[in-house]
């Protein structure tokens, strides 16, 4: 298993760069290893004859460009580098790593673009603080329609670093190196869309990013696949847990069976199906192994839930937005089991945030909203649905409701109440498909149910949810996940 991943923020890699200044490197050193790792990469993609055209721009990424235009240059390449800016109003490193470069500058406007086999992409980088507008504008979007192989410094320019969104028109790379860790845009869409592969090289700061992180992490088995389950020789079924998944009425049961199937292949080690009196039938004619039991409303589940050895819920799949859904979320909370909230039991909060609120303080709870559960969710919130990063939104509404909040999408952003957040991003486009959600409620409440915490089982729920789904390709459709869970597990766990 690999180590954890940080993804550090601009800011957050700044601090780390001074980190590592202070513990004795320079900052001009640690550009001249950024536009080695970048002309290293840059010999990759171009012949040995290859016109490579180096786009600069007037900060420190800019820098970079030049000290990649005097290595490449060296190494034997037809160099030409364009300057977004003046020579004589560059500032810091990048105004040392300009004297690296005896070659002409051509001003930005005049970039030929469509001569270039290669282009670097050193226009902007962390810094970028507002939308692209004039001359920086045109000449992104000049780049980008040269229809050339572009390798972008550190992010494609026009990109937000934190939020992964386009400022005003971006670069679309065949290939990105950064340095130190990833930064959000790389994880978050659409910047990842825009960045192609991206190569991390560590330029002497992995200690100092080390230091810095802790808040954001790539989404991945060495984030939480030390608390994976391993069943004992001696294990029992009943110290797999139970889960209980609550079902809609006759007419809409297969969300929950949905759900009930994964958590009993994720490992939950029981798993029933809490069932209004009229549905008892279709579910009964459509279960084995899972178990069956008849629950009419809140007051039935709070008969069931007499029995201790329910220790995690599902509720919300199909079970209708209305007050009695409300009125079962508030028996569960009461019941201080873990508990997985998705879809009409997010839903039948709308417009009672602070009900809400004050229901999820009481044990460990995962919220599972698509981006329109949870604009309607928090649409009385500016302060949660404004900022313009994901990995923010799903940090307040976590911090909001107490809860685990996973904000599901290409990108989906696991966040815990603290601010520990991870971003997903071995999904595919096919779990885009009826009754997936469904399933992953199912697959965070079995991991629930075997002891892991909410924000462990919600990050580890998306990703094998997500990775089984990949596993299977085009045709996908939500009976299949269950059945992929094994195939993931096993790898999992070997
Ligand atoms: N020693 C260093 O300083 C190092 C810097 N590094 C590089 O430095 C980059 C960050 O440098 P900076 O903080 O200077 O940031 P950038 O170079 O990304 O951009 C800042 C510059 O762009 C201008 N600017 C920002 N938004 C603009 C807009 N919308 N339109 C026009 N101009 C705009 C700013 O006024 C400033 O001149 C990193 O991405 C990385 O590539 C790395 O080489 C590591 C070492
Ligand atoms: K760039």
């Amino acid at each position: 298993m690999n180590r954890v991943e940080p993804v550090l923020t601009p800011s957050e890699i700044k601090q780390a760069e001074v980190r590592a200044i202070a513990e004795g490197i320079s900052g001009l050193e640690l550009m001249r290893r950024a536009g080695r790792a970048v002309a290293d990469w840059a010999e990759r993609m171009a012949s040995k004859d290859a016109h490579i055209l180096v786009a600069a721009g007037p900060g420190q990424n800019g820098g970079d460009g030049f000290v990649v235009a005097a290595l490449l240059a060296q190494r034997g390449y037809r160099v030409s580098l364009a300057l977004l800016g003046q020579m004589d109003r560059l500032t810091g490193d990048a105004a040392e790593a300009a004297k690296d470069w005896a070659g002409s500058v051509i001003p930005a406007e005049e970039a030929p673009f469509h001569e270039a086999d290669v282009i670097i992409d050193a226009l902007f980088g962390t810094g970028l603080s507002r939308d692209l507008e004039g001359l920086a504008r045109r000449t992104v979007e000049r780049m980008d329609a040269a229809g050339k192989p572009i390798l972008a410094v550190d992010l494609p320019s026009g990109l937000d670093g934190e939020t992964g969104q386009a400022r005003g028109a971006v670069v679309r790379a065949s290939r990105t190196v950064t340095f130190g860790a990833r930064k959000p845009c790389h994880l978050l869409m659409p910047g990842r869309s825009y960045c192609g592969p991206v190569e991390v090289d560590d330029i002497g700061i992995g200690s100092a990013v080390l230091a810095e992180s802790g808040r954001l992490f790539a989404n991945q088995p060495a984030l939480w696949g030390g608390v994976l389950p391993r069943p004992g020789l001696d294990s029992h079924k009943y110290e797999r847990g139970h889960t209980l998944v609550a079902s809609g009425g006759a007419a809409r049961t297969g969300a929950a069976r949905l759900a009930a199937r994964a958590a009993l292949r994720i490992g939950s080690g029981l798993v029933t199906i809490a069932s209004p009196p009229e549905a008892i039938g279709v579910n009964a004619a459509q279960l084995t192994a899972v178990m069956l039991k008849g629950c009419d409303g809140p007051e039935g589940l709070h008969a069931i839930l007499t029995d201790e050895r329910f220790n995690s819920l599902v509720l919300g799949p199909a079970l209708g937005v209305h007050a009695a859904t409300r009125a079962m979320v508030a028996v569960a909370v009461q019941a201080r089991r873990s508990l997985v909230l998705d879809a009409d039991a997010l839903t039948s909060f709308e417009g009672f945030g602070s009900e809400l609120r004050q229901a999820f303080r009481h044990g460990p709870t995962v919220l599972t909203p698509h981006t329109g559960e949870f604009s309607r969710l928090f649409k009385d919130h500016p302060d949660i649905l404004d900022p313009p990063s994901k990995v923010e939104r799903a940090r307040r509404a976590a911090a909001y409701t107490g809860a685990v909040v996973v904000l599901k999408g290409p990108d989906t952003v696991i966040a815990a109440p603290g601010g520990r957040a991870a971003i997903n991003e071995n999904g595919t486009p096919y779990l885009a498909t009826a009754g997936s959600g469904d399933t992953l409620c199912g697959v965070i409440a079995g991991l629930m149910a075997q002891g892991l915490p909410a924000f462990e089982a919600a990050c580890a729920g998306v990703w094998i949810h997500a990775e089984a789904g990949a596993s299977f390709g085009p045709g996908l459709i939500a009976e299949d996940l269950a059945d992929l869970l094994p195939g993931v597990l096993r790898e999992l766990l070997r």
